[in-house]
Formats: structure tokens, sequence, C-alpha cells
């Protein structure tokens, strides 16, 4: 690296930096004056005074955050003439006073070749240069040469190969981080493929398929924000632990209005993280259980054997069930989910014992005319007897109490499942106040589904949202033109600041809280952990199936999974979608890959192999012994005593982590913490499926063989935690160790 190169980059970027002040001042001032104008006026000029205030802060918190690695890229085009054409590349776009751009954001089109371009196919480049910066100031620069004419024997096929290694061996935070300035090729054709369709991204433990799929959403967001803004994107992740340690990822790359969701928060209202046993599991994640919540439904739709009586202001008729019956079928005619299609029910029904009270009042004598049906009606309709009658035939359920009595009174279960035994029915057993699960996640949506909202205005409440939403992006157009700053803000941000919007929430907030939300785009990230129930929330969250789905089927360890795309994706998507592999392993060093992909093959997992980029110096560390609390504890001290600072995982069964959790306590203290809490510690203690998805500097696997007989999918378990390290794994064991390693 010449120190000229050096030397002009550091001027070019400090110019960026100059340009993001003067940028950020700009706003400050925006902001005070509009603060001061309209004091007073009307309370839309309030309400749209106060939205603009909040756009513009937005905006000075948006160059606020992105003061970090502003820079990172710089592709040199064909020349024009002498001078070489330079393009810089960073977090987001600027421009100069005169308009021109002078750093180009990483999702626009012609940054495409920064990520793309090989000497093979130099799209246009004819080198790229890749700037690392500590704070504002540049320390290095990094130059890749695609033009025959300029090349010096370069054959490395990684991009930014010193950048990307830099960022891979440094120390793990417990929170991801974003990766624009090192997304390889093939990373990056993910990141910008089509919105539309369903995309799935297979590849082995630390491809990048979670910060592939992130950047992606980033990408979408950018790319297609007309579309997206109003909708929403979606992104469901395995576990709170995995959400938490994804978090800050969008954020950092300036998007906010995304929502993310463990599959045990997909229900608005309910947030679990635990799980039902295995089999127990499995039945609930098994198609056969929409049958069965739609036989439960229907079988609470009940005509009566026998005639009754009903007393309406001391006239007594007798409702025949084919009066029932009757208004059963006009309310089934409706297609309606069952609280909705009860009003059809209770109209029909009233209506006909409004014609027979009258027809009965007549034979005693009465005189009947037409213009009294109406409070005829309004007596039957108040009228106890015929509460309970109707009640009774169509009685408005809610999901939660639907679920409850299917667990919890077996002798209606068995009513419904003829076909299954007495022990396919005992898994389904439970008290009636027994906290939901995950698995009845997918279950009350279903249920939400078939029942419908009791006061039957879902839909009409749903259409007045969605029009609101037109009204206020109508009035911020307006206010745009009326302010003169039409290109500098965009109506759904100004919209979005609304007083009355405001209340009303962000994009993100009314679609979290809406189970009826249609998202834009939806992405899943360890999907193959997905039940077809499971499965079903999300097609009903996105019916227009656009999707991004991240996984890998030989890391399927849910009881529930699907063991290959095909079966999970067939009966959802039939062939409308397209695979992506990943195939290069950023975070796992070499031997450490090696080890575990053995471990895999001999217990018969069908894995993708992939390419680690590094190996470390650490070979895999086996420690044998009889106390396996105690050597466990060694083990922490020993990696502790490598590395002080680093990140710890130490990875057991369910069986033992409680008493790990504590041994390691008495030795570590504060240090150590147990499942997601210890994410900010220095030593998390999780089983392999909180530890799913999640990185560290070193990885403390206890009791292999354990973690292989005692889950179901035991070797897909052990292969997620043996892939955990950036660094060190050491396996801590009393017996043999598993098979193939
Ligand atoms: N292009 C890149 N530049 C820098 N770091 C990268 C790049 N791609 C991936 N990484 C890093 O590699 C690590 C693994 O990535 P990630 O967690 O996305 O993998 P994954 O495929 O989702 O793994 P798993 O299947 O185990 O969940 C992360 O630390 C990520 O930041």
């Amino acid at each position: 690296m010449a120190s000229a190169d050096l030397t002009s980059e550091r001027e070019y970027v400090a110019a960026l930096y100059a340009r993001l002040d003067e940028l950020r001042d700009d706003a400050r001032e925006q902001l005070e004056a509009v603060r001061r104008t309209n004091q007073g006026g009307t309370h839309q000029n309030r309400s749209e005074r106060d939205a603009f205030a909040r756009i513009y802060e937005d905006r000075v918190s948006q160059l606020t955050e992105i003061d970090e690695r502003l820079a990172f890229g710089r592709l040199e085009l064909e020349p024009v003439g002498d001078d070489p054409t330079l393009r810089y590349i960073g977090r987001i776009g600027l421009r100069d006073e005169n308009l021109q751009p002078i750093l180009l954001d990483w999702r626009v089109p012609q940054a495409r070749a920064f990520y793309q371009a090989t000497a093979a196919t130099p799209l246009g480049a004819r080198a790229r240069r890749h700037i690392t910066s500590k704070g504002r100031e540049v320390v290095r620069v990094d130059d890749e040469i695609f033009d025959a004419a300029m090349l010096e024997g370069d054959t490395s096929n990684l991009q930014g190969e010193a950048a990307l290694l830099a960022t891979l061996t440094a120390q793990r935070t417990g929170r991801m981080g974003d990766i624009v300035a090192t997304i390889q090729a093939e990373q990056d054709r993910i990141i910008r493929s089509d919105l539309r369709g369903v995309l799935v991204v297979q590849g082995g433990p630390g491809t990048g398929k979670t910060a592939v799929a992130l950047h992606r959403a980033a990408y979408l967001l950018y790319s297609y924000r007309d579309r997206l803004a109003t909708s929403g994107v979606l992104i469901v992740g395995p576990s709170r632990s995995f959400l938490q340690y994804i978090e800050a990822v969008l954020p950092s790359l300036g998007e906010t209005g995304v929502v993310l969701s463990s599959v045990g928060q997909l229900y608005p209202g309910l947030d679990t993280a635990t799980d039902d046993d295995q089999d127990v599991a499995v039945l609930k994640g098994s198609l056969e259980m929409a049958a069965l919540l739609a036989r439960a439904v229907k079988s609470r739709q009940v005509v009566p054997r026998e005639p009754q009586t009903v007393e309406i202001n001391g006239e007594y008729l007798v409702v025949e069930p084919q009066l029932i019956q009757n208004a059963m079928h006009r309310a089934w005619e409706t297609r309606k989910p069952h609280n909705v299609a009860r009003a059809t029910f209770n109209k029909a029904a009233i209506n006909a014992l409004s014609k027979q009270l009258a027809a009965q009042l007549r034979d005693h004598g009465n005189t009947i005319e037409d213009s009294d049906q109406a409070w005829l009606r309004e007596d039957i309709r108040t009228a106890d007897d015929v509460k309970v009658a109707l009640n009774t035939a169509w009685i408005p359920l809610t999901p939660q109490k639907l679920l409850q009595d299917l667990y919890a009174r077996p002798q209606w279960l068995a009513s419904l499942t003829p076909d299954w035994t007495p022990e396919k029915r005992a898994l389904l057993r439970r008290d009636r106040d027994a906290a939901f699960t995950v698995s009845d996640v997918p279950l009350l949506d279903e249920a939400a589904e078939l029942l419908g909202s009791a006061g039957g205005g879902g839909d009409a409440e749903k259409r007045e949202r969605k029009q609101q939403r037109k009204r206020d992006i109508e009035n911020a157009e307006q206010s745009i033109r009326n302010m003169g700053v039409e290109g500098l803000v965009d109506a759904e941000s100004l919209a979005d600041g609304f007083e009355a919007a405001v209340e009303r929430g962000s994009t993100a907030d009314l679609a979290a809280a809406d189970r009826t939300w249609a998202y834009g785009h939806i992405v899943v990230d360890e999907a193959q952990e997905l039940s077809p129930m499971q499965w079903r929330i999300l097609i009903r969250r996105n019916p227009q199936k656009s999707f991004t789905i991240v996984g890998d089927v030989a890391q399927a360890s849910a009881a529930a999974a699907s063991s290959s795309w095909a079966d999970a994706l067939q009966p959802l998507f039939a062939d409308s979608w397209r695979l992506e592999e990943l195939t290069v392993n950023y975070r796992t060093p070499a031997q450490i890959a090696e080890t575990a992909e053995s471990m895999a093959i001999a217990h018969g997992l069908s894995i993708t192999r992939s390419r680690s980029v590094r190996s470390s110096e650490w070979p895999v560390a086996v420690v044998e012994s009889t106390d396996v609390l105690a050597a466990t504890a060694d083990a922490v001290e020993s990696d502790r005593a490598i590395d002080a600072l680093g990140t710890i995982a130490v990875i057991a069964s369910e069986s033992l982590v409680e008493s790990i959790t504590a041994r390691l306590t008495e030795t570590f203290g504060s240090d150590v913490g147990r499942g997601a809490a210890g994410l900010n510690r220095a030593v998390a203690v999780l089983t392999p499926q909180e530890s799913k998805g999640l990185e560290f500097d070193a990885a403390i696997v206890v009791e292999p063989q354990l973690i292989v007989d005692e889950i179901g999918r035991g070797a897909a378990a052990l292969y997620v935690a043996m892939t955990r390290p950036t660094q060190r794994l050491h396996l801590v064991t009393t017996g043999p160790l598993p098979v193939g390693i």
C-alpha cells in the first residue's frame, strides 16, 4: 500500500465527514426552524409541524449514528478521457452542494460491482479498494486489480481478503454486527435477488445465512420503499436469545421499520419460550391439528335433538330443531368464520321465531300487524330463554377457550378423534390453566382464523385502518408541497409522524399487534425448524408469498422440523421457490468445521459441506474426566487463560444446564449467565436449541454423547453446538465421544 494512496484516501474521507457534519448541521437548523414556525396555528398545523420536527430529528440521529465506517470502499471504473472514474461506497449516500454524488449507498445498483466484480467478470471496474478506518481516520487501504494491464498476480477469490479476515478473527461481542464492508459475491447476489416469490438460502453453519438475510431485508426496504414502508417486513427467528443477538444489525444499517419476532411471539398478546415435550410438539405441529380444530369449531354448532320450549314475555314458544338447522344453513352459506357467521345464525333464528310468535299470538286472538314484527324481534332477542337456546346451538368462542377445552375435556376430544389411539389423545391432555407453549402459538392462530372476531368487525376495522393510512399519506403529500420541501422528505415518513398516526403507532407497531396484518415481505431464519402448522401462520401473514427463507436442513433439531426443503415447501409453494446455496464458512476455523462435519456424516446427517476461510491455532480440545462439573469449570478456566476477554458458550443438554450454571456461578460469579441472560456475560450456559444461530469466541460442549442420546435428532443438535465457536472448541466428556469425532 503506497503511502500516497493512504494520504489521498484520508483526504477524500475527511471531505466526506466534513459534508456529513454540514448536512447534520443543516438538519439541526431545519429542526430549529420547524420548531419555531406555527407556534400556535390549527391542530392540523401543529400535527404537521411535529411530524416534520420528528423527521429532522430522525435525520440528525441517522447522520450521527452513521459516523462509524461512513465509507468503506472505492471502485475504479474504466477512465473517461485521462482521469480515472472513482466511485466511493458507504453506509449511506451523500451528495455535495452541487448535488453531485460523492458517496454511494451500498444498496444502489451502481454499487453492485463493488461486491461482485472479479478479474473474470469485472463489471466495468478496473480495481476495487477496501478502506479500513478507526473512528474517522483511514488506517489502511487494500486493493484488488481486475484490469489485466494493472494486474500483479492476485489470485484470491475472496473479495477484500485482508479486510474480511480482519473482521472474521475479531473478538465477538455477543451481538451480531453488519457486514456491509465485506459482503462476498455469492452473498451479494442473494441480497439483491428480486423481491418477488420465495427465495430459499441453504448453507452450512457459519456461511453467513443470517447476515445475508438481514442485509437482504435492509436492501429490500431501501429498494422497494414504496411497497414495503406501509406493509412492513417481518423477521422471524427461532428464539428470544437469537433476536437479541441480531437486533442491532438493521438499525446500524439505518432501518428500523421491521418487526422481529420469535416463533413463540407470533400470536399477538402471547410471548412464550417454553415448548412441549417432543412427541407433543410433533403432534401439535402436524397438519392433523388444522383439521382437528376445524372439526372442534364445527362441533360447537349443535342442532338440538329435541324441541325446546322458551318463554317470551309470558308466551311459550316451541323451538323445533329444524328451525335451528335452517338458521345454521343460512350462516354456513356466508362461509364466514364461526363468530362472524354467528350473527347471521342469530338473525335468521330470531326472524323465524318472530314469525312463529306472531302466528301464535294471532291464533290466541291478538291482532298483530306487520309493523309489530320489529318489537317482536326485540322481545325475542332479549328473552333469556332464547339467548340460552341460541348460545347452546352456536356459542361465541375465543381461540384460547377452544384450545383449553380441547386439552382439558378428554371426552370431547375423543368424540372429535375417533381414529386416534387413547395414547395419542393423552398427548394433548392438559389442565385448563396450563400456560400456552410455543407449539400452541400456531394452533391459537389457526383457531382465531376459524373463529374470526366476535364483534364481526375485523375486516371493517382493517379496511378503516388502511383508508386512514391512505388519507394520512395524502395529507402528508399536501404538506410537503405547502412547505416547498419536495424531494427532501417522503410522504410515508411524514405520515408516520402525524400526531394521530403516532398514537396509532408506526407500521411496525401496527403490524406486530395485528394478527391479520399482511406483511410485504417475510424473512425466516433457521427456517428448517418450522413445523407445518408454524408455516401456516407465516403464509397467512403474507398471502402474496414474498419470502426469504434461510436455514440448514442438516441442523434441523426441533422434533417437528422437516429434513428437506422440498418436504417443507412443496405443500406451501408447489414448485415456485428458488434455491441458492452458500458454500463458504466465515465463522468456524477449518479444524473445528472438519470435526463437526465428520461427526455429522458418521450419524447420517446430509450436510452441505462448506469451505472454511481460515483455520485457528487451537486444535479441538478433548477433556476426559469422571467429574463433569469440575471438568467444565476447568475448561472455562483454561479458555479464559488463553483469552481473558473472549465470549464463551457452555453448551449442554437440558438435564445438565442448571447444575452447570450453579457450579460455574460458584467459581465465576456474575460473569456467568443462563440462556438469553448469558449473552451479555462472558460465559453463557445454553442448551443446543438456545445456541442456534449464535456464535462465540469459544464453545465448551459438555457430554456430547448425552446430547446425541437425550434429544431426538440429537446428532443435529450436537452439530449445531460444535459449530458455534469462531476460535476454540472444547469437548468435555465422562465417556466415549460420539462416533465420527
Ligand atoms: N461477508 C462477510 N464479511 C464479514 N463477516 C461475515 C461475512 N459473512 C458472514 N460473516 C460472519 O460470519 C459469521 C457467521 O455468519 P452467520 O451467523 O450469518 O452464519 P449462518 O449461516 O447463519 O450460521 P448458522 O447456520 O450457524 O446459524 C458471522 O459472524 C458473520 O458476521
